[in-house]
């Protein structure tokens, strides 16, 4: 056996080698078993290596059939509902399975209006006769613009008188009293949807999102806001591999109790939040319905209603104890994002390429838009929400700066990044529906807006147009409503304007893009809109792969 020899001498050199050697009295038997055991590895080294080549060649297919889309926006602009839409739409079944999970979402946000009620009685309650400087602003999320600092005092100022004179009752002190338990139920949801969780926050202002608030500002909306880093975590949803839906960004950490069952899930009995919710639900209706607080809510210039996760006129559904959220309940609810979460969406019924989709769902607070940047050359379209009812509200993270100008600085600046020249945009003037109501309670966007200046003695334009040219048909409603269609489809073809503009002005390279006036609660209508959007894409991504 020379060349066994040859190894063995070679061996002596080399230690690892010569540890692998047979032993050099090996019986043939031995030899024999040695040599199957050898065949054996090999077969299994074999195999592994296999299962790791079909792994790599079925990532990249994989690849080649996901599309990436990156949801770009401001704080409050929409991203995770047009993610939620999405979600909804392409992947029903795993949407409707999750559905349950969202009632602790929900009823937190129906206890946090309710709270915020509290708050705002709470100073009128305590400071009956104080003097107008001493009640904070209002506790809205976002801040109402005004012409200055010495409009802005004048304002908070007649603001304030305003309120002192809504006369609160015994009645309201009772209300206060019966729904106070509210604010541990609070911290009880908070608990169990990641409260003391590294991985999770709150936005108390951990980023500077309050800066410049007031006290009740502090107390308000806004401060009360609960942020996470991942639904699944935070629901405590299956989500991953089997779904064909999960979050990267977020990942990690233990698993959560599901907070949609609680310990009902568990016991079969109804959790505390729900049953204390249930035992309130009158309060709750007669606190909301009461001419009183309203009056008071008007004279603070308070719209809780346009809020962000408003459910006070739902108070009946949710506070009952086999309340299940609907469809349009977790497309309204509102959960802050923090840092990136990645969703891998399977489109259920479509086997098709594009049937995978990579969404990435990113915090929209200045603080967290740095972490936008490493996902820039990843992906194959970006989804930009400019929320254009905001334009009389400033930034919470910095006061000094209109929401609206925010969104058309940021448009400017994914428009002109190197980075996405060949990457499809996709911009979503959203929530319309909100802008019209404002434009229908009188207020006027080139009021608010320093760039629509120029626009600012065109109201008469829009008088004009009260009788809408022919042939276009009166809406229903009369003159009224012919103007209100007039300034909103104004305001929006002015807004859509202004991002070609800067597109034009400022893109890096020419490129498609796509503009879309949206109200992304509205599910119906959102659908429609992701199916013109999702053949877009597709279709810009298999040019770009030069397969057609
Ligand atoms: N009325 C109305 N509300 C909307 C619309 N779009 C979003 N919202 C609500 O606005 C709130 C904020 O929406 P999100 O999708 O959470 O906003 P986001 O951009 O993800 O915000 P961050 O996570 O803080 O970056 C939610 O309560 C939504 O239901 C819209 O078109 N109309
Ligand atoms: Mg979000």
């Amino acid at each position: 056996m020379p060349s066994r020899t040859r190894t063995h001498h070679s061996s002596l050199s080399d230690p690892f080698a010569a540890a692998l050697q047979p032993p050099a009295d090996e019986t043939p038997a031995a030899r024999q078993a040695r040599v199957a055991a050898e065949a054996e590895q090999q077969r299994v080294s074999d195999r592994i290596d296999d299962d790791l080549r079909r792994e790599r060649a079925e990532r990249k297919r994989r690849a080649k059939r996901e599309v990436r889309v990156l949801l770009l926006g401001q704080s409050e602009s929409g991203k995770s509902t047009v993610l939620k839409n999405f979600r909804l739409k392409y992947a029903p079944n795993q949407w409707k399975a999750e559905l349950r999970a969202w009632r602790a979402v929900v009823q937190l946000n129906l206890i946090q209006n309710v709270l915020t009620l509290l708050d705002v009685m709470h100073d009128r309650l305590l400071l009956p006769d104080s003097s107008p400087d001493a009640l904070p602003p209002p506790p809205t999320m976002s801040f109402c613009d005004g012409d200055g600092d010495a409009r802005a005092s004048l304002d908070s100022t007649a603001t304030a008188t305003a309120a002192r004179a809504v006369v609160l009752t015994p009645l309201h002190q009772v209300l206060h009293m019966r729904l106070s338990p509210l604010r541990a139920v609070e911290a009880d949801l908070r608990r169990r949807l990641g409260a003391g969780d590294p991985e999770f926050a709150f936005a108390n202002g951990e980023d500077g999102a309050l800066g410049g608030a007031g006290a009740l500002e502090r107390r308000g909306a806004a401060g009360r806001e609960f942020s996470v880093r991942g639904w699944i975590g935070a629901l405590g949803l299956a989500g991953g591999a089997d779904g064909g839906d999960g979050e990267g960004g977020g990942g990690g950490g233990e698993k959560r109790e599901r907070v949609g069952e609680g310990e009902e899930g568990r016991e079969g009995k109804v959790d505390a939040a729900t049953e204390i919710l249930a035992t309130v639900c009158d309060d709750i209706v007669a606190l909301w319905e009461d001419p009183g607080l309203r009056e008071l809510l008007r004279a603070r210039g308070l719209r809780i209603e346009d809020r962000p996760g408003f459910f006070l006129s739902d108070t009946a559904r949710i506070t009952s104890r086999d309340y299940v959220p609907s469809d349009n309940d977790v497309v309204r609810a509102r959960l802050r994002t923090l840092g990136v979460q990645e969703w891998r969406i399977r489109l259920e019924h479509d086997e098709q390429f594009g049937s995978e989709w990579v969404i990435y769902d990113v915090g929209g607070a200045r603080s967290m838009r740095h972490a936008w940047l490493p996902f820039f050359d990843a992906v194959n379209a970006i989804i930009f929400l400019a929320p254009i009812s905001c334009f009389d509200e400033r930034l919470a993270e910095d006061p000094a700066v209109n929401r609206l100008e925010d969104s058309l600085l940021l448009w400017r600046a994914i428009v002109s990044s190197k980075l996405l020249g060949k990457t499809t945009l996709i911009v979503f003037l959203n929530k319309c529906d909100l802008l019209k109501r404002k434009l229908q309670s009188g207020i006027m966007v080139n009021k608010h807006l320093i760039s629509f200046g120029a626009r600012q003695n065109e109201v008469g334009v829009v008088v004009k147009c009260a009788s809408p040219p022919s042939p276009s048909p009166q809406p229903k409603g009369g003159v009224e409503s012919a103007m209100l269609m007039c300034v909103l489809g104004w305001a929006c073809v002015d807004l859509k304007e202004k991002f070609k503009d800067i597109l034009r002005a400022d893109a890096s390279e020419p490129r498609t893009t796509y503009l879309y006036a949206t109200s992304v609660t509205d599910t119906k209508a959102t659908a429609a809109t992701l199916n013109i959007v999702r053949d877009g894409i597709i279709r810009e991504h298999l040019k770009h792969a030069e397969f057609v």
